[in-house]
């Protein structure tokens, strides 16, 4: 059933944006197109943005991603769910030109994104943001948002950054970054260098930065992830506006809690398949779900084996973040931002 109250909430309301077509939240809006949706692995959508066909990846002897027909709805917020190693990732990679697939085809609004370059995929409106973020540490905060400004005329961001050679349209994009920064609340930090933030706020900035290019979509992978819970409401009602603002969201997430608050649409995959998709109270119901995913992680005590897992899973993951506080190039390479 579509939420009774109206998701306009204090980020939303902060923005000043006008109400959608007929005085319509955007979520009624979204959950009301996606009601009739029969719950099947595949199934249309009344107003897909986005439409994957036969997307396969395979490392090595490893299928990381079958996906034989995924459609996303336009204007909604879906989350994406799956047990660690499902391909949640190598399909966002796929996605936005990060990673070549070994097959298949995918498009945005009919218009095929295969072989392109992030960048390019970025033009055409798709964006995504990375599981460890891709904050540079030693640029300023407005520095990494400059950067986000892709697409635009004069987006050398070193001709930005050299004063007295600013042209109107790197203005527009400092004033936009600002704006950005302001919502964000992140104004306070536009001269400190990225790699004084904490975890949240690299994860605001890369959401702040990811709209610089005005996507109509937006990727966003494990947004919460490693997040306090008073930043976590933050971001949550950063995403939430998003889609006030007409935008389609795509989102990684293993809190269910999370996912069911925010998601118009679930999609869960395992082993490189999706194997249900559906509103989020469908997916509790679902017994392949519970047997893949909902079961083992929340229900079953974990073994011995399973804690030393998630301990070298942990450690594996503070290399990375501590590796990545050093990163000094937006240099992202096929498989990063994993
Ligand atoms: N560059 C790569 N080289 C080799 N194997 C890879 C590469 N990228 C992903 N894989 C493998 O593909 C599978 C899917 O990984 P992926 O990261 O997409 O899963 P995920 O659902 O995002 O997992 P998580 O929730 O842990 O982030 C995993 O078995 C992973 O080890």
């Amino acid at each position: 059933m579509p939420a009774e109250n109206t998701p306009t909430g204090a980020h939303a309301a902060s923005l000043g944006k006008g109400s959608p077509a007929g005085g319509r939240a955007p979520q009624r809006l979204a959950q009301a197109a996606l009601r009739d949706v029969p719950w099947e692995v595949g199934v249309a959508k009344p107003d897909p943005a986005i439409v994957v066909e036969n997307v396969t990846r395979t490392f090595g002897g490893l299928t990381a991603v079958s996906v034989d027909r995924l459609e996303v709805q336009r204007g909604g917020i879906t989350g994406l769910i799956g047990p660690n190693g499902a391909g949640k990732t190598t399909l966002f990679n796929l996605l936005t030109g990060f990673d070549q697939p070994n097959t298949g085809t995918w498009s945005f609004d009919g218009r095929p994104l295969g072989k392109l370059a992030p960048h390019q995929v970025a033009r055409l409106g798709v964006v995504r943001t990375f599981q460890l973020t891709k904050a540079l540490s030693r640029l300023t905060v407005l520095e990494n948002m400059l950067l986000g400004a892709q697409g635009q005329r004069g987006e050398s961001f070193l001709r930005a950054l050299v004063p007295g050679t600013w042209r109107s349209q790197e203005k527009a994009n400092t004033e936009k970054a600002l704006d950005l920064l302001r919502r964000f609340k992140l104004d306070a930090k536009k001269d400190e260098f990225a790699g004084t933030l904490s975890g949240g706020q690299r994860k605001l900035l890369e959401m702040a930065r990811a709209l610089m290019s005005d996507p109509q979509v937006v990727m966003l992978d494990e947004p919460m992830a490693g997040v306090n819970p008073a930043l976590t409401q933050s971001l949550l009602g950063h995403v939430k506006d998003l889609r006030e603002e007409g935008m389609t969201v795509i989102f990684v997430e293993h809190d269910m809690d999370v996912v069911r608050d925010i998601s118009d649409w679930v999609v869960v995959m395992a082993a490189g398949r999706v194997i249900a998709e559906g509103p989020p109270e469908s997916i509790s119901q679902n017994q392949a779900v519970v047997d893949a995913y909902l079961g083992a992680h929340h229900d079953a005590p974990l073994t011995v084996e399973e804690e030393d897992q998630v301990l070298a899973e942990a450690e594996r993951r503070i290399a990375h973040e501590e590796n990545g506080e050093v990163i000094d190039s937006d240099t992202t390479t096929r498989g990063e931002g994993r």
